[in-house]
């Protein structure tokens, strides 16, 4: 297929790496040339990595980089597209600006995919003239390791987006679920219910927020524990994700206070040095606030 990826930050480049791996023309997008090379150096970095590790082949990477081109160009990128997939930034007039120009520049079988890991892909939806070609495909951080994708069934989606949705998500050899278009979907409602609840432990004293990551990674057997996945994640990002849930599943999602506090300061996790834990050159050497050391 043709595909076009909307948006080339963490997860435009890595659903463009993965698409391009399984063999579809991949053009990326994004409003600058500088995020555009940037994107593209993440998936040189990517299979770079993938070689060093004997993952992928030397000619596997080259093909696949053949197969990826970038561009400012919204009209050049989309024209040609048999699947579109945004993964501009989560906002939904943003996003909802962005389907109204896909549109204009596609012609009416064109699917148009949203990478939204929570927002309403239906009422995304609502603003193209055909609007059964519309579907979510939520990609988990990052796209090339992760074997998850959701999708996302609107109201307005037709059997044959669905049934493109699956085939090319199989393609990728990644797994799916088909999942009804609601608040969260399936992985960010409970992905968020234990990250708020987690922290709402480190704020009443239960434990460290090591401690109750490894009640998770071991107890449990989960990759990682809630709070450090909060972090990898980015504090504000969760925090945005459950002000959405709030307002559309109640108060058990309302965000706790210490959220708040750390975005405001800007701690918002990995990416800035500190959220529950404290980071220096991308690995975790400490917890913040007054617990003991690890
Ligand atoms: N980061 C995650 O862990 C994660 C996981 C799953 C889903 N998502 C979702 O994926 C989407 C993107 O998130 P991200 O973390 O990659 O964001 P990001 O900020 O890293 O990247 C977004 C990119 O979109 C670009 N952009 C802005 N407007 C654009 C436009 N009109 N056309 C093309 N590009 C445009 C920005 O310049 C930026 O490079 C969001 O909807 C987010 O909720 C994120």
């Amino acid at each position: 297929m043709q595909i076009a990826v909307l948006g080339a930050g963490s997860m435009g480049h890595g659903i463009a790496q993965v698409s391009a791996m399984a063999g579809h023309d991949v053009i990326l997008r994004d409003i600058e040339e500088e995020f555009v090379e940037d994107g593209i150096e993440g998936i040189r970095t990517n299979l770079q990595g993938g070689v060093d590790r004997d993952k992928v082949t030397e000619d596997e990477m080259q093909t696949a980089l053949d197969r990826i081109s970038g561009t400012t160009d919204l009209e050049a990128a989309v024209a040609d597209a048999d699947l579109v997939i945004e993964a501009v930034p989560e906002d939904m007039d943003l996003k909802k600006d962005v389907f109204t120009d896909i549109e204009a520049a596609t012609g009416e079988e064109t699917i148009i995919a949203s990478n939204t890991s929570s927002m309403s892909v239906t009422e995304m939806g609502s603003v193209l003239k055909h609007p059964e070609r519309v579907v979510g495909l939520h990609f988990f951080n990052p796209p090339h390791l992760m074997d998850l994708v959701e999708i996302i069934i609107a109201e307005q989606t037709d059997e044959r987006t669905e049934s493109v949705a699956v085939d090319y998500v199989r393609d990728l050899e990644k797994e799916d679920v088909v999942v009804r278009d609601t608040a969260g979907f399936a992985s960010s409602r409970l992905g968020i219910a234990l990250g708020l609840e987690a922290i709402r432990m480190v704020e009443q004293g239960v434990a460290s927020p090591a401690d109750i990551d490894e009640s998770m990674s071991i107890g449990y057997g989960h990759p990682m524990g809630p709070l450090e996945l909060t972090d990898h994640v980015g504090l504000d990002v969760r925090l945005h994700i459950a002000e959405h849930l709030r307002e559309e599943l109640g108060e058990r999602f309302k965000p706790p206070q210490s959220l708040r506090r750390k975005v405001r300061a800007g701690n918002l996790g990995k990416k800035t040095g500190e959220g529950y834990y404290v980071w220096a050159d991308g690995e975790r050497v400490g917890m913040s606030g007054d617990w003991d050391d690890e």
